[in-house]
């Protein structure tokens, strides 16, 4: 049976805070070991199956980009056990490293004086890739991020955003069995984005067993791309699901928003119909708004029913679903917009 792309149990990272003054010099007492120690991951298990594209999704300081180092071999765990493609990160680091590849958007990586397409043939070399492939791979790569016409610049002379395009391109020469992306579309234009986004997709279906795992702050973006999703927040992992199944856990009630033309008062008497939980509305200078939530999804027929029956006039109906943002808050108490600064 193939192994799993990612297995980690238990995975455990602490980061040893700066140690304080003497207390001699300053009126602060000494600290112990376990006052400095400062737990970035905390018993993260986690499973992603082989030719999953897996998202972590959590605010800054979350623990993200420590996991994917532990995950690429740049970092040891401070306990528990973390195995990739069947392989041991730490034991097995050397095996793992060439079916590997790991690129972060806010990255600044590359040798300055040599141009785009020098650094990646330079890094697809490394990596044993042979020349005419690497040739024909970057030449690809370069026409999906649109920068072929930055192929021969220095890439000191590139803006932010085109390095990290060319650090994406650098992510997908090496052909990697799993590829662990780290925030690729940060700070990158709408067009730009997309294009990466829709090539994600494509890479991901060309080979069933290849596998993704990547961080992003951008909700739409994770649920787009995402088979499934782990929330994480100050190092644990808060729930791990499909993004549809994690929308549905926050969806108690299916709610129907209506909008109707003003001038009757039938909504009056929704709330009480059979299968309705709640019926609120607010009046706008050309319509009354009117949101229903259901206990049963069928009751949305025997509320339209009653509305026109009250000689009501409905303007528009449609579902509200609930979006990634939603289920976000729920768990971690805000939204991933709202940067609450380091926590340790
Ligand atoms: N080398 C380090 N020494 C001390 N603390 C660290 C170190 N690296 C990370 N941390 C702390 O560990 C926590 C997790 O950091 P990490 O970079 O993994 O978060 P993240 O989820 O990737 O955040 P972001 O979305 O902002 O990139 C943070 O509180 C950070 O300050």
């Amino acid at each position: 049976m193939e192994p799993l792309a990612i297995r980690t149990e238990g995975l455990t990272r602490t980061y040893r805070k700066p140690r304080k003054r003497r207390w001699w010099w300053s009126k602060s007492k000494p600290v112990g070991a376990e006052e400095r120690d400062f737990v970035a991951l905390d018993q993260v298990s986690l499973e992603v199956r082989p030719g999953e594209l897996f998202g972590l999704l959590g605010p800054n300081g979350a623990g993200k980009t420590t996991l994917i180092k532990i995950l690429t071999t740049l970092l040891a765990p401070s306990s528990g056990s973390a195995r990739v493609d069947g392989l041991d990160v730490i034991a097995d680091a050397e095996l793992l490293r060439p079916r590997i590849n790991m690129v972060s958007g806010g990255e600044s990586s590359g040798y300055g004086i040599l141009n785009v397409r020098e650094n990646l043939w330079l890094f697809a070399r490394i990596y044993g890739v042979p020349t005419a492939v690497a040739e024909e791979r970057i030449d690809k790569m370069l026409g999906v991020v649109g920068l072929t016409d930055k192929a021969t610049s220095r890439i000191s002379y590139l803006s932010t955003g085109q390095r990290q395009k060319m650090n994406f391109c650098r992510g997908f020469i090496t052909d990697p069995k799993i590829l662990f992306l780290d925030e690729p579309t940060l700070g990158l234009d709408v067009t730009s984005a997309r294009a990466i986004r829709t090539f994600v997709k494509d890479w991901m279906k060309e080979r069933p067993d290849r596998t993704l795992l990547l961080t992003t702050h951008y909700m739409a973006e994770a649920d787009e791309l995402c088979d499934r999703l782990a929330i994480i927040d100050r190092g644990k992992v808060l729930a791990c699901d499909t993004p549809a199944n994690l929308k549905r856990q926050v969806q108690k009630y299916p709610i129907y928003e209506l909008s109707l033309a003003p001038g009757h008062q039938g909504w009056g008497e929704v709330s009480k119909l059979p299968g309705v939980h709640q019926a609120t509305t607010t009046t706008t200078p050309t319509t009354v708004e009117l949101k229903v939530s259901l206990i049963e999804e069928p009751a949305i027929g025997a509320v339209v029913q009653a509305l026109v029956t009250a000689g009501g006039r409905i303007l528009t109906m449609k579902k509200v679903e609930p979006t990634l943002e939603d289920v976000f808050i729920e768990l971690v108490g805000h939204g991933l917009t709202e940067d609450e600064g380091p926590k340790g």
